[in-house]
């Protein structure tokens, strides 16, 4: 490990000065694309300030034999597009151990680094995976000249990865966030869903038996499969100030469930949640911009609290410093969000004094 002096100190000689806090930019939802696919390209123009990422995916879900032209559409397409302010570019590149991650890295870096965030490496074991992309980043910046460093995302989708989890949060000051990778998580794991993300019917708890009747009516919970796994994640992104998402829902027919699922992860933490089709986007907004009720709620607490100590009742409820600065949390992210939304500006009703 590094020594804490020299963290911030860049990996080679030329390459922009690191971080010292991850920019809290508004990313609600991460909407994949496939740059290789020109249906699907030719709509990226129309979601600019639709969505907070765009992600040219260039891992999973692009073919093999569409590997170069994936890499290069995404090129193409970062030159050709204005992002505007509040639209940010992400990638996902190919795994570590993949022939096409060393090519898809050198040049990205050197044609569109100028114009990419965030780079979202796949299946991270370790925080040794983040070390060799955060020196290779480094030595390509210095060589492209690039005065702002790209920041890194890691998907957690290994067993080793998941037990690793707060190293590979805390390995590098480029450390933008980490997302859950369901189905390839579920396969290490050796997990027996067929599924990409989402609960599954079967992993449920039952009612005991009324009177002793084992075979009498028993109502069954469906129980959260990915709990665990996103609560563990959430804690070490906040232990480092960094930012967790929940990642793909692939039953993109099922908005209801996808929603439950977005929202679950919301209220345990996650800042936002990917979109792999377009009728995912408005559903991770919704979900991750609080509600006008929990923002006006939050203003109450914080005006009952005055200077913020001691207890007060509000609706019979007992509210205390802990419980504002849960209240803060909500009027932190829903000032931050109003900032670049004006719809939400409106429903919040935030002005330059309110809060
Ligand atoms: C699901 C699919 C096949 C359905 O694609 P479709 O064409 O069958 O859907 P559609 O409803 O017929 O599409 C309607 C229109 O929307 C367009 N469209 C459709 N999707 C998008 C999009 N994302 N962005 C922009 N436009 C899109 C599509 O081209 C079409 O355009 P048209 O009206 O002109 O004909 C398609 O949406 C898709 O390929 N989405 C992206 C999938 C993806 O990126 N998967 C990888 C991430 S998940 C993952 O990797 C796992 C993880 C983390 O690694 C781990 O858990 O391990
Ligand atoms: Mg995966």
């Amino acid at each position: 490990m590094r020594s804490a002096k020299d963290f911030f100190t860049p990996l080679a000689v030329g390459a922009p000065p690191p971080i010292t806090e991850v920019p809290a930019r508004p990313s609600r939802m991460i909407h994949f694309f496939d740059p290789s696919n020109e249906k699907m390209a030719a709509k990226v123009p129309d979601l600019v300030g639709t969505v907070d990422v765009l992600l040219g995916n260039l891992e999973d879900a692009v073919k093999a034999d569409r590997k170069e032209a994936a890499r290069l559409g995404l090129v193409a397409i970062a030159k050709a597009t204005d992002f505007g302010e509040h639209t940010q570019l992400w990638t996902r590149v190919n795994s570590l151990d993949s022939p096409w991650v060393l090519d898809d890295l050198t040049t990205l870096v050197s044609e569109i680094g100028d114009r990419l965030d965030v780079i979202m490496v796949p299946k991270v074991q370790g925080a040794e995976d983040i070390h060799y992309v955060d020196r290779l980043l480094a030595q390509l910046e210095a060589r492209a000249g690039l005065t702002r460093p790209i920041l890194v995302h890691a998907i957690l989708e290994t067993a080793r990865g998941m037990a690793s989890v707060e190293e590979i949060a805390g390995a590098s000051p480029r450390m933008q966030g980490i997302s859950l990778g369901p189905a390839d998580l579920a396969a290490d794991r050796r997990m027996k869903t067929t599924r990409v993300g989402g609960g599954h019917p079967g992993y449920l708890v039952r009612q005991d038996p009324i009177g002793g009747d084992i075979h009498g009516e028993r109502t069954t919970y469906q129980q959260d499969l990915w709990h665990y796994t996103i609560a563990r994640m959430v804690d070490a992104c906040a232990m480092h100030g960094i930012f967790p998402y929940y990642g793909p829902f692939g039953d993109i027919k099922d908005v209801v469930a996808c929603e439950d699922q977005f929202r679950n992860a919301f209220l345990l933490g996650c800042v936002g949640a990917w979109s792999l089709h377009p009728v995912q986007i408005d559903i991770a907004k919704r979900v991750f911009s609080p509600s006008a009720e929990d923002v006006a709620h939050a203003r109450r607490v914080k005006e009952a609290m005055g200077d913020g100590t001691g207890a007060v009742m509000l609706d019979g409820k007992m509210e205390d410093d802990a419980s504002l600065k849960q209240c803060l949390v909500i009027l932190e992210l829903a000032d931050r969000l109003a900032a670049t939304d004006p719809e939400l500006a409106e429903l919040y009703g935030t002005t330059p004094e309110t809060h």
